[in-house]
């Protein structure tokens, strides 16, 4: 059994972990932070979890009530997270940070896309980027985690074993998302108004959204090159949910049971990660409130495209739930525990 407080955890993603994490056989919470809520029932905060989570939320102060803890969870905004979790490292503790900020292993490239100053280099330095079936040896072994952005977990798991194996040449890979409203978190914004978004579907961001250089990190890793892809998300009307359409041309007949080959010997014995058949494509609501990534391929013959298609529940699979897979393997539990729910259907 460990001991484990969340940063942040009146935020959606703080939500979400609270609620995995209450589930979980080898976990106790030992608090859940709040500037906002100090003193209030996290029950009434989160009525979803009334009379489940009796916990009151308290307001931490990182120098001194971090001893008797095994794991912090951080899941504050960007930029706030880089002192709390220089302050937990500092005092030798393991950390998952939610947030973009341990993520780009370049401090010049985060400051340009973030427009803030990195103030944590020895932390971003040591940092291990939290994509749970590529770096599981690497995370089993970390201080600290930097828990992968939600559009970037839909499409590295999808590109990164196709570019590492060669299955495809990385030039014009076009990708396009859609995501729910959670995406943005619960502070109010103008653009994220009930009114703005119910029956509207918009793009946004294009070619200048902060994942564009998470993305690429770690596809030219995987790719041995420096890779630029052309990324297009858009915001739909529903409450969770991430869905990737990518497009790579077929400039290497690539074959569709190669692909299937290298997916499996990358994620057979990986119970978060489903092939879907061929002809099957991914939905959202197969993925909601789970955390499993879906992924659909189709070669098309007539244009020569490969095109992949990849669902997961954002606050889940693109946050909370890697969140806590990453946490399993960092001590060693089953890498399931905590996280076996499926989606509800319909
Ligand atoms: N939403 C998503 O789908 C995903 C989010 N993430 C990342 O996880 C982190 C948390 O995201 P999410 O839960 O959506 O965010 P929210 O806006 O829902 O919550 C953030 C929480 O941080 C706390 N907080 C502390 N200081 C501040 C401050 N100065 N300004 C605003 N909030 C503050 C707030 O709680 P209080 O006031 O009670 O202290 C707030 O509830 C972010 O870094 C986000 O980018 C990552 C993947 C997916
Ligand atoms: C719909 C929406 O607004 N999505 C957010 C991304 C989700 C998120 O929280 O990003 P991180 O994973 O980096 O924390 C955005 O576009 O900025």
């Amino acid at each position: 059994m460990i001991k484990v407080g969340i940063v942040g955890a009146t935020g959606y993603v703080g939500a979400e972990l609270t609620r995995l994490l209450h589930h979980h056989k080898e976990v106790e919470i030992s608090f859940l932070d709040s500037r906002s809520y100090a003193g209030m029932d996290y029950g009434r905060v989160y009525p979803n979890l009334r009379n489940v989570v009796t916990d009151q939320c308290i307001s931490i102060n990182l120098e001194e009530n971090l001893d008797d803890i095994d794991l912090l969870f951080c899941a504050l905004p960007h930029g706030l997270s880089q002192p709390a979790v220089k302050k937990i490292y500092q005092k030798k503790k393991k950390v998952i940070d939610l947030s973009a900020d341990f993520r780009i292993k370049n401090f010049e490239t985060y400051e340009t896309w973030y427009g803030t100053k990195h103030e944590a280099l020895e932390e971003l330095h040591a940092a291990v980027y939290g994509l749970s079936e590529i770096y599981q040896d690497e995370i089993s072994k970390a201080q600290l985690v930097a828990n992968p952005g939600c559009y970037p977990t839909s499409i590295l798991l999808p590109l990164y074993p196709l570019l590492k194996e060669n299955a495809i040449i990385p030039e014009n890979l076009i990708i396009d998302s859609k995501s729910g409203i959670s995406g943005a978190g619960r502070t109010p914004a103008d653009g994220n108004l009930f009114a703005q978004c119910h029956e509207n579907l918009k793009a946004y961001s294009i070619g200048v959204h902060r994942h564009i250089p998470e993305i690429e990190q770690e596809l030219s890793i995987a790719a041995g090159e420096e890779i630029r892809i052309q990324f297009t998300p858009h915001l739909i009307p529903m409450t969770r949910g991430i869905l990737s359409t990518i497009y790579i041309p077929n400039k290497q007949e690539t074959k569709l049971q190669h692909i299937k080959e290298i997916y499996n010997s990358y994620y057979e014995e990986q119970p978060f990660v489903r092939l879907l058949e061929e002809n099957e494509y991914p939905q959202t609501k197969a993925v909601s409130g789970s955390n499993y990534c879906d992924i659909g391929i189709k070669i098309d013959d007539r244009t020569n495209n490969i095109i992949i298609v990849s669902a997961i529940d954002n606050l889940i699979k693109g946050a909370a739930g890697q969140g806590v897979q990453n946490m399993n393997l960092m001590f060693g539990f089953n890498i399931d525990e905590g996280l076996q729910q499926t989606a509800m259907w319909p």
